[in-house]
């Protein structure tokens, strides 16, 4: 204070110009020597629009190619969107593990927050403590082990039915894919309100529904891009999706009114112990719940029936469709599968669930046809909460983010002759094939916090199902038919033209048939 006092007024001027000066230089030093990260390249587009009118109607193709200009990670604008479409597993390991809390949102569009009650589901809700309980519930509680194990009879009565109903065509042209999809969504709706409501899905075509639904979902829409345009609803996706969402909501709630019903009246006649179980029942009894750290509300319910009516179908039944068109493509690797069916199963018994993990060429078959053919070639985009760097370059908070798993799938430099259907890479020995999403050039159910949920139901299924119609009857192509593998993009990659196919009994005791 006293040599503060004796200072004339002029130094402290010099004083706080220099300090001044000093902070100032300081600065524009470390600005210098700090790198300033950049975007990541890409083509220019136009004005306003930016890359919009070439994207074309296959975007993994047009991705992939734009790949092979600007590398793994590049960048596009969708009208205001920055878009970043990463295909390297070191950049995609930098994403969905070095930094996975911050992608863990999804990048939400005008039709995926309808058709998911305001993102209200695991899907498309945001990565925060309610979704984290949602996610739990359904991972360990609705698709745990044991929970898949008791709805095992409901899956085979789905299976026997479609067998019967191919053995109804013997030596006719069998849509595959259909019988597929039937099979698929009977199973699934079985699993979730089966035990306890019958027939509110016959004669209402949710198989037809659900399809619309997926592709409004995944069709590119200019409210996304032009947010401000929104209002508008130039494509009507808006109004289009809200009439599909609207009819399905209402089969949900006459489903869980259905539901409650049943409840009351077997409390009443004392029957409870008597009660079959399925998914609806066990997220009725949360919503019921005083527990706040399982407790859910009703519109989660139905949000959750739909991520498995939605997540589960079209995926599943996909997938299933390429196998056989690989099988019937492969006389060889079909061969091999049924030899080991009967080995397994034997010609004068029916697949079943515990024949499963002894079907090891099955399942290469089935990875290698996801490596091919995967069923969300691009993921499901994610968004950074925060702004970040990734293989070096800036990320803006908010940019959609997509991994090119269809890209990585079939590099070159990651897997012998990519192109080719070679189940046995699979059969390596030294790699333990998983789907678990670590190793970073295999990722058909994604990777991280956001990875599918459904992989045990997925895995199930797909084995099952397919084994069962390789098992069960010889398929020939019908003459002069060509199989393609052409393929359409939407929010799941499904083949164009569908798979036709003419079955011949192969078990020996015709009775199984009509079990
Ligand atoms: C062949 C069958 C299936 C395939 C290939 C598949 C693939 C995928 C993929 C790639 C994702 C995005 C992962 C990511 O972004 O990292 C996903 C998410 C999801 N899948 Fe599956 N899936 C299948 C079956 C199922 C089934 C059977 C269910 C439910 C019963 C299901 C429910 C979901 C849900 C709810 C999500 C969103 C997860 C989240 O955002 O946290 N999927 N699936």
């Amino acid at each position: 204070m006293l040599i503060y006092a004796r200072l004339p007024p002029e130094s402290y001027a010099a004083f706080y110009t220099a300090l001044a000066a000093i902070i100032g230089i300081s600065l524009i030093v470390k600005a210098l020597r700090t790198p300033r990260l950049l975007l990541p390249p890409g083509p220019r587009g136009l004005p306003v629009l930016g890359y919009i009118p070439f994207l074309g109607t296959q975007l993994h193709l047009t991705f992939t190619k734009l790949g092979d200009l600007y590398g793994p990670i590049y960048k596009i604008w969708l009208g205001r969107k920055l878009c970043v479409i990463l295909s390297s597993p070191d950049v995609v390991s930098e994403v969905v593990k070095d930094q996975d809390a911050i992608f863990a949102n999804r990048d939400s569009t005008v039709a995926s927050m309808i058709a998911t009650y305001g993102g209200n589901d695991i899907g498309f809700g945001d990565y925060n403590p309610e979704w984290r309980k949602l996610r739990k519930i359904f991972m360990h509680k609705m698709l745990g082990n044991s929970t898949l194990d008791a709805s095992f009879g409901l899956r085979r009565e789905a299976v026997k039915k479609s067998v019967r109903e191919v053995y109804g065509k013997i030596g006719t042209s069998v849509n595959i894919g259909q019988v597929g999809r039937r099979i698929v969504i009977n199973g699934m709706v079985s699993m979730i309100w089966g035990g306890s409501v019958k027939g509110v899905v016959e004669g209402s075509d949710l198989q037809g529904l659900l399809g619309e639904l997926m592709e409004l979902v995944g069709a590119p829409n200019v409210s996304d891009f032009f947010p401000a345009l929104a209002w508008l609803d130039l494509q009507r996706i808006e109004v289009r999706i809200k009439k599909m969402f609207d009819q399905i909501d209402r089969m949900f709630d006459l489903v869980i009114a259905r539901n409650q019903e049943n409840m009351e009246e077997e409390a009443s006649s004392q029957e409870s112990s008597k009660r079959s179980t399925d998914l609806l029942q066990y997220l009725m009894e949360l919503k019921d719940s005083d527990d706040a750290s399982s407790s859910i509300s009703i519109t989660q319910v139905k949000a959750m029936l739909m991520d498995i009516a939605v997540g589960g179908s079209d995926t599943t039944s996909s997938t299933l469709e390429w196998a056989m068109s690989e099988l019937l493509l492969h006389p060889q690797a079909m061969k091999t599968v049924q030899e080991e069916l009967i080995q397994v199963v034997g010609l004068d018994d029916l697949v079943t669930e515990s024949h499963l993990p002894k079907l090891h060429y099955l399942d290469a078959v089935i990875k290698e046809t996801q490596r091919l053919h995967p069923a969300f070639p691009l993921l499901v985009p994610r968004r950074p909460s925060q702004a970040t760097e990734v293989g070096g370059y800036f990320i803006p908070e908010d940019t959609k983010v997509f991994i090119n798993v269809y890209a990585m799938h079939r590099n070159p430099t990651l897997w012998d002759s990519p192109l080719e259907f070679r189940p046995e890479r699979f059969l390596d020995g030294e790699t333990n094939w998983n789907y678990s999403g670590k190793d970073m050039k295999y990722l058909p159910f994604g990777s991280g916090r956001r990875a599918c949920p459904g992989i045990p139901l997925a895995e199930r299924s797909l084995k099952y199902v397919l084994a069962s119609f390789v098992h069960c009857f010889d398929w020939e192509v019908p003459k002069g038919v060509k199989i393609d593998l052409e393929e359409i993009f939407g929010i799941t990659m499904r083949k164009k033209e569908p798979l036709a196919a003419i079955p011949t009994p192969r078990l020996s005791i015709l009775e199984l048939y009509d079990e």
